[in-house]
């Protein structure tokens, strides 16, 4: 028996729009995700799959319906709890322009109230940054990246927070096909490695069908995850 990272129920997300109209985005959306995960999210552009990992990451509200975290510590944020142990990766990456690669990936942990020992630090960030092949950079600042490769740094900065989940925005779009299956390779090593649940934003159907869970955003609904959600009991769920 575990206990779910996530349950969403009947997400709904409505824009307003500049003429006074509303865009309804995400309509009625039940999801469900278990610990140590491995969910591929995909659906056409403007389907609504950043607005969706930006709701179950706690960082917009929906319009509708709630989202609990039950295996997840919870913070007071504005306006409802936000989770703890959850990392997001955006598709544009979003590193600290004045700090180094490896200052960028060892942030998190400095932030914590009990940071380990800086050497210590250095050196496993260093050693991720070679899983990915990129500790050749580690002394480079973003502006001297590419945008894969700053998206990838922003991966490793993930790993680095020891979250329970990562929700991950089209984190191989910017790389060709060979560094993106390298890439998903690291990832899957070092998610399982840490117990790390993933949904992963892509419209890379060969990133997808690696993934053995699958949901597809279209025209407001979600589909595939709902199943997981009202026709399992949790322990029956696999990941
Ligand atoms: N803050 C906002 N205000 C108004 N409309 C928004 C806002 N955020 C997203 N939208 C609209 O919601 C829709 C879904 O956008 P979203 O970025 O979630 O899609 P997506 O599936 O991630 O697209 P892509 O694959 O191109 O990244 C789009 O029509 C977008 O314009």
């Amino acid at each position: 028996m575990y206990e779910p990272l996530l349950i969403a129920r009947g997400l709904t997300r409505v824009f307003k729009q500049p003429d006074g109209g509303e865009r309804r985005v995400l309509e009625g959306i039940d999801a469900l995700i278990a610990p140590g995960a491995r969910i591929a999210l995909t659906g056409p552009s403007g389907s609504g799959k950043s607005t969706l990992l930006n709701l179950l990451a706690g960082l917009d509200r929906p319009s509708g319906g709630h989202i609990e975290w039950p295996a997840l510590d919870t913070w007071p944020g504005e306006n409802g709890p936000r989770p703890r142990g959850v990392a997001q990766v955006f598709q544009f990456a979003s590193l600290l322009p004045a700090l180094d690669v490896l200052e960028n990936v060892c942030l998190p942990r400095q932030l914590e109230d009990h940071p380990p020992p800086f050497d210590a630090l250095r050196d496993e960030g260093l050693r991720r940054l070679a899983a990915f092949g990129l500790d050749a950079l580690a002394h480079k600042l973003p502006e001297e990246l590419s945008g894969g490769q700053a998206h990838r740094v922003a991966m490793v900065r993930a790993l680095m927070a020891r979250p329970r989940l990562i929700l991950a925005d089209e984190p191989t779009g910017q790389l060709d096909h060979a560094t993106a299956q390298h890439f998903l390779d690291t990832l899957l090593t070092e998610a399982d490695a840490a117990d790390i649940a993933l949904l992963v934003a892509t419209h890379d159907a060969d990133i997808a069908a690696r993934l053995p869970r699958q949901w597809r955003l279209a025209q407001g609904r979600l589909h595939g995850a709902n199943e997981a959600l009202s026709a399992t009991t949790p322990a029956q769920e696999a990941p």
